[in-house]
């Protein structure tokens, strides 16, 4: 069952992402949602918003978001604005695709709400809900000391999964899952996370296969890179890498170069020795390990991530062992009658609560098996060995911030 995403409000719960349209209709071939129902608003911007001096929030290839304040109400916002022509063609369309998905996913409280469009006659000016927290990348590179906690991690990744899986439930594809597009609504103290960039996203669909090169470098899937068909599994296993990275301030699978990492990730050369994952709870590590697996069959969906032991609370595992230890005790037949008095010996009853234990430890150790095992990095080739070597982000930040948002086409 997919979680219910926790709604936004009543009124975005009730709108509809396409009047009288089916997804079908609505999309073109490319995985393109062509139809919006936002009133694209043509008048001037600045006559309604202003735009706070300083620094910009962010930039992308294409787009640059800067802060913003609505003058009828005060409030703040973030403004997107995306050039309309890139390299010489017309990506309207593409724009279009990015706020319709937007719409699709209104009423999830993980993804940023979309507030206002505005068409300038270069750019298209998305004005988005404000993220004051800022990129979890930036916890992400931190000192260890004031990276995430273990605990913030599994509240995060839970919230990033709710959104996945919803996104996954309308068929929506992110393909850029990485924690420069995983914001948070404030830093201190730590708030929730909004997933942000639908710019490369796309909707699935059975009939139709989508294998362009798309992502980022680090986060992309083998089958990407294999020119092979992308599904909802893709953005699995860049969640994998997402928890690696959250969890250990490594990107596992950087090289030197471009190509360093391609060949590390096709090779699935990840390195689960690393000192920094040894002192994690072994479920988390079970947890990437079901992510980062070749076959995108074989990776474990947003819904069962959601159920992984690792991202259980204390008050949900404890709930579970009362259900389970209730059915179990439920399942324990009836004795037959006899005739004889039916009361237990004191005896009879240890000797049941040992049986109520023994099935509760197969169970436990069912639900986490429950998830695919990796094919484990384990056994590496000595040039597999050679070229896993890993840079922690301090290390490669600035030449990081340098390039931001490669793409591969
Ligand atoms: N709603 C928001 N609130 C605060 N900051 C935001 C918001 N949306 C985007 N940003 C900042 O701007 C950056 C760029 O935004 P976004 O990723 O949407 O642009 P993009 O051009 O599509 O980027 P890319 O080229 O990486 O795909 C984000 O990484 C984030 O730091």
């Amino acid at each position: 069952m997919i979680p219910e995403c926790p709604a936004r409000t009543s009124e975005a719960r009730n709108r509809t992402w396409c009047h009288g349209q089916t997804a079908e209709s609505n999309r073109n071939r490319s995985g393109l949602l062509c139809e919006i129902k936002s009133i694209i608003k043509t008048e001037s911007f600045t006559e309604h918003y202003d735009l706070i001096p300083g620094k910009e929030l962010g930039r992308g290839k294409f787009a640059v978001v800067k802060k913003c304040v609505k003058r009828s109400t005060g409030l703040e916002y973030a403004a997107k604005f995306m050039r309309k022509r890139r390299k010489g063609q017309d990506c309207r369309t593409e724009i279009i695709h990015e706020i319709a998905v937007l719409e699709l996913a209104a009423s999830c409280q993980r993804v940023v709400s979309l507030h206002d469009v505005y068409e300038l006659p270069s750019e298209m000016v998305l004005v988005l809900e404000f993220a004051a927290g800022g990129e979890i990348f930036n916890q992400c590179v931190a000192e260890r000391d004031e990276a995430f906690k273990d605990e913030d991690v599994k509240r995060l990744m839970r919230q990033i999964l709710e959104g996945v899986a919803f996104l996954h439930s309308k068929n929506v594809v992110h393909l850029d899952l990485k924690p420069q597009n995983i914001l948070l609504t404030s830093d201190n103290p730590l708030g929730d996370i909004k997933i942000v960039d639908f710019g490369l996203s796309r909707m699935m669909c059975n009939s139709q296969e989508i294998r362009e090169i798309m992502g980022t470098p680090e986060y992309v899937a083998p089958e990407v890179l294999n020119y092979e068909p992308i599904s909802t599994a893709t953005d699995m296993w860049s969640i994998g890498v997402l928890a690696y990275v959250m969890l250990t301030g490594i990107s596992p699978f950087l090289g030197e170069d471009k190509q360093e990492t391609f060949l590390n990730i096709s090779q699935i050369n990840v390195s689960y020795a690393e000192e920094e994952l040894q002192r994690l709870d072994k479920a988390a590590v079970h947890f990437i390990k079901s992510l980062l697996i070749k076959d995108p069959k074989n990776r474990a969906t947003a819904e069962e991530c959601l159920n992984h032991p690792w991202l259980q609370t204390h008050e949900q595992n404890a709930a579970k062992e009362t259900v389970k230890l209730k059915s179990v005790i439920t399942s324990i037949p009836e004795p037959v009658s006899t005739g004889i008095s039916s009361q237990h010996t004191e005896e009879e009853e240890e000797e049941e609560e040992g049986r109520v234990t023994e099935e509760l430890l197969v169970m436990s150790a069912y639900t986490l098996g429950q998830c695919r095992q990796s094919s484990e990095k384990e056994g590496l080739t000595p040039e597999q060995k050679a070229i896993s070597k890993r840079f922690k982000f301090e290390e490669s930040f600035p030449a990081l911030q340098e390039v931001p948002g490669e793409f591969i086409y």
